[in-house]
């Protein structure tokens, strides 16, 4: 079973909407869930591994519903973004407990296999509280590696991360990915994105802003118009040749900052204008800074495209 479907589903707290009306098929490779903090990956998440109901639409693993079905959580492994494990326990039983708990026929090992394929097996007799970041969050992976899903669900796994861990849960992830499971991680970190998964969701404010190939969609986000505060020695000079191009949408003074706001539609033919605007006209560029480079605002604009 490999194919998760978020078919018009929708859950809220109370009034809080946290996933909205969201549509969208996960199949087999890796996915990256995209979208900044509060945007609703972790409801997502949670209702795809079958902690939480959807409040309306639906959410199915190869057509049955996940939610309270024992059949469908035998092939779903979730990696919580939530540190909540019993510290007093060592690694290895932390990973047997949950064998046991999964009802395997061999829990043993069950639980060697997952450790070994973390690479923890070196440390699965300490206990979890001695245990680093990544320590953890592999201890984690491999008790929802335990039962052998055919679908992993990693919630921020990155989080916390030294380089190096991050390098090598990337490449264990890129292996589960090719061996034909269905690996979904979510992430606020476009990078981090980018480096493992080509297949992309974005999401943003609850609802699904955009879906595909990560490259066509980085490109619409460096396509979007970018905002620059501008100081000069002759602001509005500046101003209105920077106006007389067909590269720059508009141009604002800004008595409080004593600086121009430019919004510029063609980012590459922009950043060949202003500087050249500048020496044409002999006025001296003091300050030119993006101002709107937040990852929100480059969402909000996927959203609204
Ligand atoms: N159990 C809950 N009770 C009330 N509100 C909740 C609950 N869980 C999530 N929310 C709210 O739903 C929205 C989406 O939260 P969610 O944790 O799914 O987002 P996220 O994209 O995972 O964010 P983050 O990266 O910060 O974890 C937020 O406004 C959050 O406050």
């Amino acid at each position: 079973m490999t194919t998760l479907s978020v078919d018009r589903a929708s859950r809220w707290f109370g009034n809080v909407v946290a996933v909205n009306d969201v549509t969208m098929t996960i199949g087999p490779g890796v996915t990256g869930l995209l979208g900044p903090n509060g945007a609703g990956k972790s409801t997502l998440i949670n209702m795809m591994g079958g902690f939480l109901a959807p409040s309306t639409g639906a959410v199915t693993l190869d057509g049955e519903p996940v939610w309270q079905n024992e059949g469908v959580y035998r092939h779903i492994g979730v990696v919580p973004e939530r540190e909540a494990m019993y510290d007093f326990l060592t690694g290895g039983e932390f990973v047997l407990a949950n064998a046991e708990l999964h009802g395997l026929p061999d829990p043993g090992a069950a639980a060697a296999r997952a450790l070994a394929t973390v690479e923890m097996e070196y440390a699965q007799d300490r206990r979890i509280s001695t245990y680093s970041k990544g320590m953890r969050q592999r201890v984690k992976m491999a008790s929802a590696l335990v039962h052998d899903p055919s679908v992993l669900l990693l919630d921020e796994p990155f989080n916390g991360m030294d380089p190096r861990q991050r390098l090598q849960l990337m490449e264990m992830l890129r292996r589960m990915g090719e061996d034909g499971r269905t690996v979904l991680f979510s992430s606020h970190i476009l990078e981090e994105v980018e480096q493992l998964a080509h297949h992309i969701e974005v999401v943003v404010a609850g609802r699904h802003a955009a879906s595909g190939d990560f490259r066509k969609i980085r490109r619409m986000m460096t396509d979007r118009p970018h905002h620059y505060l501008v100081r000069s020695s002759d602001d509005r000079r500046l101003a209105s040749a920077l106006i007389a191009d067909g590269s720059t949408a508009g141009v604002e003074l800004d008595p409080a900052e004593r600086a121009l706001r430019v919004r510029a539609v063609d980012f590459a033919r922009f950043t060949e204008l202003l500087p050249r605007v500048a020496k044409e006209n002999g006025i001296r560029l003091l300050t030119v800074s993006p101002s709107d480079e937040s990852l929100e605002s480059v969402f909000s604009y996927l959203v609204s495209a």
